[in-house]
């Protein structure tokens, strides 16, 4: 292993038998300070962002205050990790938190800011210490973060941005100094570094792809359902796990529905990503857009059938596709990690309900209807980790989110992240 490295795991390790004991409430004042760095330059850290993978400028400052938030919410939020007493007969009867070590983040270019963050900060709240090996194309936000949270107060150690390549994950998880590692990516990547981590009996959380259903219903308000359909699908240019990408209409609505979508849809039109305005811009890398141009054609040759053409107008760009796919198209098998949505017919709930399950991931899927059976029935039903009703997804500091099936396991965000990377601990006796 390169000798600077191992040297920031080594001193990963060496803070961590400090920082474990710091209160959990002066850590939380260091969040809070960091919080409040990244809010006052959310738009110098924003360009960041846009200059690295170029995502719309007002998203990347929104990425970036949604940070600040989160941040915000973890540190006015209630210690979970205290000792907890157990009724029994003993004297000693109780549980103890104990955070794990150094915990290695393996996260991607989509959100540079938040999924590091989002990850990061509960690890770190807990009384771990976090190295990071960011997406290869973001070294610039890694540092950024890293900088960040030296400034607002946290010890050298705490956090530190490893710029190594995808091939050193190995060597760094198997070191002895590191416990853990949480990885957002593709399942390729997922199932690669979870075997590692088993080999090496070390903890592992996967935060990893999806093809979220989008399911709407004559009762539900397909105005609503329309805009926030197409700004689920095509936001960050389409490349976000958690985006709508199955658009599973009742047959009633079809005719009504569709063209209301197709227009929200028009109004994401490629424009400069430093411009305010713009609501869509390229893809993160060229190698990415021809995937995604493979993946259209592939889906049209096992009859898929154009309802709005996938056009690439650049390299990295394209005007957003629409495809109305039938049940057995392979193509619903695989994510479409771009500016390309499917449209699916069912003629029931249960044919919903049947067509949203029937594929290897089970993310955060979305229902629009006003009948409470209906709901209730999606919400028993869908295979995800969230359930939307009403609403398109959109993660939130206070709830858990992470996923099933092939989108992964382990959970984020919420007050159950704090317990993600400690052991709980038994203390029994007399
Ligand atoms: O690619 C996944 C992005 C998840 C965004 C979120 O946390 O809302």
């Amino acid at each position: 292993m390169e000798q600077l490295i191992e040297s920031k795991l080594i001193k990963a390790d060496e803070v961590f038998s400090v920082w474990r004991k710091v209160p959990f409430e002066e850590k939380q004042k260091l969040i809070a300070k960091a919080a409040e760095i990244l809010k006052n330059n959310s738009e110098k850290f924003g360009r960041i962002i846009t200059t690295e993978m170029n995502k719309p400028i007002s998203e990347s400052i929104a990425e970036v205050e949604k940070c600040a938030l989160m941040m915000n919410y973890y540190a006015d939020a209630e210690n979970i990790l205290k000792p907890e007493k157990i009724e029994s007969e003993f004297a000693y009867s109780e549980v103890h938190y104990a955070p794990k070590g150094v915990i290695l983040g393996v996260m991607p270019w989509n959100f540079p800011f938040w999924q590091v963050l989002r990850f990061a900060v509960p690890a770190i709240l807990a009384g771990n210490t976090v190295v990071l090996k960011h997406a290869s194309i973001c070294f610039g936000s890694g540092n950024a973060i890293e900088e960040v949270l030296l400034e607002a107060g946290f010890p050298v150690g705490v956090f530190q941005n490893l710029e190594v390549g995808h091939k050193a994950v190995k060597e760094i998880l198997e070191h002895d100094a590191v416990k853990g590692v949480s990885l957002t990516g593709s399942g390729k990547a997922g199932g690669e570094v979870a075997s590692i981590a088993g080999l090496n009996i070390k903890k592992s959380l996967l935060e990893l792809g999806g093809s979220d259903a989008f399911i709407i219903f004559e009762d539900g308000d397909l105005e609503a359902a329309a805009k926030a359909g197409a700004k689920s699908r095509l936001q960050n240019c389409g490349q976000t796990c958690t985006a709508a990408k199955r658009f599973i209409l009742d047959e009633k609505i079809e005719d009504q529905f569709l063209p209301i979508f197709i227009e929200e849809y028009k109004k994401y039109e490629i424009g400069d990503p430093f411009n305010k305005e713009t609501k869509l811009a390229g893809m993160a890398r060229p190698d990415l857009a021809d995937e995604l141009e493979a993946q259209f054609n592939r889906a049209l040759e096992n009859g898929a059938e154009i309802i709005l053409p996938l056009e690439r107008i650049s390299e990295n760009q394209f005007k957003p596709g629409l495809i109305r796919v039938k049940e057995g198209n392979p193509i619903l098998q695989e994510e479409l990690f771009g500016p390309l949505g499917m449209v699916m017919i069912a003629k029931d709930a249960e044919q919903a309900l049947q067509i949203a399950n029937d594929i290897p991931f089970g993310l955060s899927n979305s229902v629009w209807t006003q009948d409470k059976d209906r709901q209730l029935f999606f919400i028993e039903n869908l295979e995800s980790g969230t359930v939307n009703i009403n609403r398109m997804t959109s993660s939130d500091p206070r709830f858990p989110f992470g996923g099933s099936k092939a989108s992964g396991y382990g959970t984020e965000l919420s007050l159950h992240a704090l317990k993600e990377f400690v052991t709980a601990k038994t203390i029994v006796g007399n």
